[in-house]
């Protein structure tokens, strides 16, 4: 059985907040602003392990109103999300992502992003794709007023 899920997100860029993104930091003059550390590509990855499982979303799960998510760690909300797909039996097919960022050049640090994912999807390196895309200047990522990801994953039950 496959199962196949789509998720998107977007975060406010501001002054005074790390830059997290697939769970690694990165050096930057702004930070992803939200209720939890905001990680926009983790965020979007969970909606799409939800979407394959017909679970929701991250909304739903991690409410905004709730103090408990209040500067909740992405990565351990990753691992909850994950254990759902698990418990039905499912493993990872494959995952593939785009970061839309105008600035900073995210290369440098995109193979550690895939090492996060891989590590808590319980699957190989060559599973799990992270691209960075600009938009040409274009829109509220090219403005760099916010950034956005997408994620496209296969789940695998035998
Ligand atoms: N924040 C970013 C954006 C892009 N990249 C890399 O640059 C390539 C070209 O980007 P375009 O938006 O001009 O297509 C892209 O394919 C990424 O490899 C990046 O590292 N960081
Ligand atoms: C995970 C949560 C928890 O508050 O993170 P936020 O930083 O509020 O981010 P958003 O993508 O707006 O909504 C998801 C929330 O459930």
């Amino acid at each position: 059985m496959m199962r196949i899920g789509m998720g998107y997100d977007v975060h406010e860029l501001v002054e005074g907040r790390p830059l997290i993104l697939g769970g690694v930091t990165i050096p930057h003059e702004k930070g992803l602003l939200g209720h939890s550390d905001a990680d926009v590509l983790l965020h979007a990855v969970k909606d799409a392990i939800l979407g394959a499982l017909a679970l929701g979303d991250i909304g739903l799960h991690f409410p905004d109103t709730d103090e408990r998510f209040k500067g909740a760690d992405s990565v351990k909300l990753l691992s909850h999300v994950w254990s759902l797909a698990t418990e039905r039996g499912y493993t990872l097919g494959n995952l593939d992502c785009v970061i839309m960022a105008q600035r900073p050049k995210l290369r440098p640090y995109i193979d550690e992003m895939r090492g996060v994912l891989a590590r808590e999807l319980g699957a190989d390196l060559d599973q799990v794709n992270v691209k960075a895309t600009t938009t040409e200047k274009l829109g509220f990522v090219g403005r760099e007023e916010g950034m956005a990801a997408q994620a496209v994953v296969l789940l695998l039950k035998k």
